[in-house]
């Protein structure tokens, strides 16, 4: 996984909040854990959980704190105000730890810009789809009831230049669907998802890895695009297709996400 993420949150029952808020600070200081980006799901600060949770989790060494049902820019605020003060009481660098904002509600989308750019510590923003339907008064379907919720969320992510994350898929045993919407999303734009069983890691890097041949397409663009700039050519022709500035940034960033790995 790119990074693990904690949840005391809704996957976390009422009568389990103080030890698995106890057990995630342990786990955050394990070495199990160094060499792994982690995240902790928090509950909202507005339930007599919220802040207990955060001076918990940043006194562990929390990378980033994921606010769920973020609404506006006050929620962030709040949160970065009790951050910075936990932070300076534990003697950790203010403005280390980073946030994430979950967008939940149709305020949030409404606000998702203004969310997004709330913060310097703010690194990304996802859509929470299963609360944000329920405020919607429909349900999760073929996605099409998203469509408006994923476009303003990633474009909020795009002006403030920070990453946007689609929601979780629950039925771990359709990896047809899975995989569905995960194309539906990375066609899109967002650069991943939230996920919820180790099974759909490697689904998820495999879908986002490019393929041999879109390698290969985009080594033989920048050789020609290249070749065109010795030459002190615009825009040049390959294979019969345009290549010009957007054509030669795409296949930078496939060879980038190469990297990572090409799909099998
Ligand atoms: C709408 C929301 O708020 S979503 C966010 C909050 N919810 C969550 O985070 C849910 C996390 N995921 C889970 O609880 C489970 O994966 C479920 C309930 C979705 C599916 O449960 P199962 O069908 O029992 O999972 P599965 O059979 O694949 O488990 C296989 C192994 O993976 C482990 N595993 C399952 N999910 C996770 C996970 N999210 N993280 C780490 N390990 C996991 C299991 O413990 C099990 O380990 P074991 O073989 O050592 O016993
Ligand atoms: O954050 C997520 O992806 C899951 C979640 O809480 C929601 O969909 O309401
Ligand atoms: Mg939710």
């Amino acid at each position: 996984a790119d990074a693990v993420m904690f949840d005391l949150e809704d996957a976390v029952a009422l009568r389990e909040k103080d030890s698995a808020r106890l057990l995630v600070f342990h786990a955050l200081q394990h070495p199990f854990y160094r060499e792994v980006e982690k995240v902790v799901r928090i509950n909202p600060l507005d339930t007599p959980f919220g802040l207990a949770d955060l001076e918990a989790v940043v006194r562990a060494g929390v990378d980033i704190i994921r606010l769920p049902k973020t609404n506006n820019v006050e929620d962030v605020q709040q949160l970065e105000a009790e951050v910075a003060r936990i932070e300076a009481a534990c003697g950790r660098e203010v403005g280390s730890t980073r946030l994430m904002a979950a967008i939940e509600s149709a305020q949030g989308v409404v606000n998702a810009v203004a969310i997004a750019r709330s913060s310097p510590r703010m690194v990304a923003i996802a859509l929470a789809a299963f609360d944000y339907v329920m405020d919607m008064q429909t349900s999760r379907g073929d996605g099409s009831e998203l469509f408006y919720a994923r476009c303003a969320v990633l474009h909020a992510a795009r002006v403030a230049g920070i990453a946007a994350y689609d929601v979780v898929w629950s039925d771990v045993n359709d990896d047809a669907g899975f995989l569905r919407e995960v194309e539906q999303v990375r066609r899109l734009g967002f650069d991943g998802k939230s996920l919820v069983n180790p099974r759909q890691i490697e689904l998820l890097h495999q879908a986002y890895a490019p393929t041999q041949q879109e390698v290969a397409y985009a080594r033989e663009v920048i050789a020609a695009a290249d070749e065109a700039a010795r030459q002190g050519l615009g825009v040049i022709s390959l294979n019969g297709k345009m290549i010009d500035g957007p054509i030669v940034l795409h296949a930078q960033r496939v060879l980038s996400r190469a990297a990572g790995g090409i799909r099998e």
